[in-house]
């Protein structure tokens, strides 16, 4: 077992947190464009990860790691939603990285078989979704300002 059949084994912070990012082997991931591939694994084993198997059963083996990464940017002359999709993630992070109501007004995602949206994020937080078969989304129409986000599809 690796040191990251370790980490999902419940040890405590310090001992994850030996070697730091810096211990965290790149692979599936294109954070590395912009330079920040390890920092992102290590958030998600660090953070994603448990809530994963919280969430998730079954998926406690191996460390998550991002099949994709991207920031989506709205703005209402150039992409003022989303259409409707699913992700082709096993699950997906969704975080803010500006704030509803100050940088922007409208926005957010809308859940459509649950009729559940989540609007008015703040800045840094994040949510997770399932990104097969049962959450259908879209991203809701912006009105003012822009909107970013960074998108990271997992297959844990
Ligand atoms: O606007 C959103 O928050 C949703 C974005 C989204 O669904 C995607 O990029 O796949
Ligand atoms: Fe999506």
């Amino acid at each position: 077992m690796n040191n990251y059949g370790q980490w999902s084994s419940g040890t405590n912070d310090d001992q994850r947190l030996e070697g730091g990012y810096e211990n965290v082997p790149t692979r599936d991931i294109h954070m590395n464009q912009v330079g920040l591939e390890r920092q992102w694994l290590y958030m998600l084993q660090l953070y994603a990860q448990p809530i994963q198997q919280k969430l998730y059963l079954g998926y406690f083996h191996d460390p998550p790691h991002a099949i994709m990464n991207f920031v989506v940017r709205y703005k209402i002359d150039e992409q003022p939603s989303l259409r409707p999709h699913h992700d082709s993630s096993t699950y997906t992070i969704n975080l803010a990285l500006n704030q509803a109501g100050e940088d922007y007004t409208g926005g957010g995602v809308n859940f459509i078989r649950y009729n559940c949206s989540i609007v008015e994020t703040k800045r840094g937080w994040a949510f997770i979704h399932p990104g097969k078969l049962t959450h259908y989304h879209e991203g809701l129409l912006i009105g003012d300002g822009i909107r970013y986000i960074m998108v990271s599809f997992v297959d844990p």
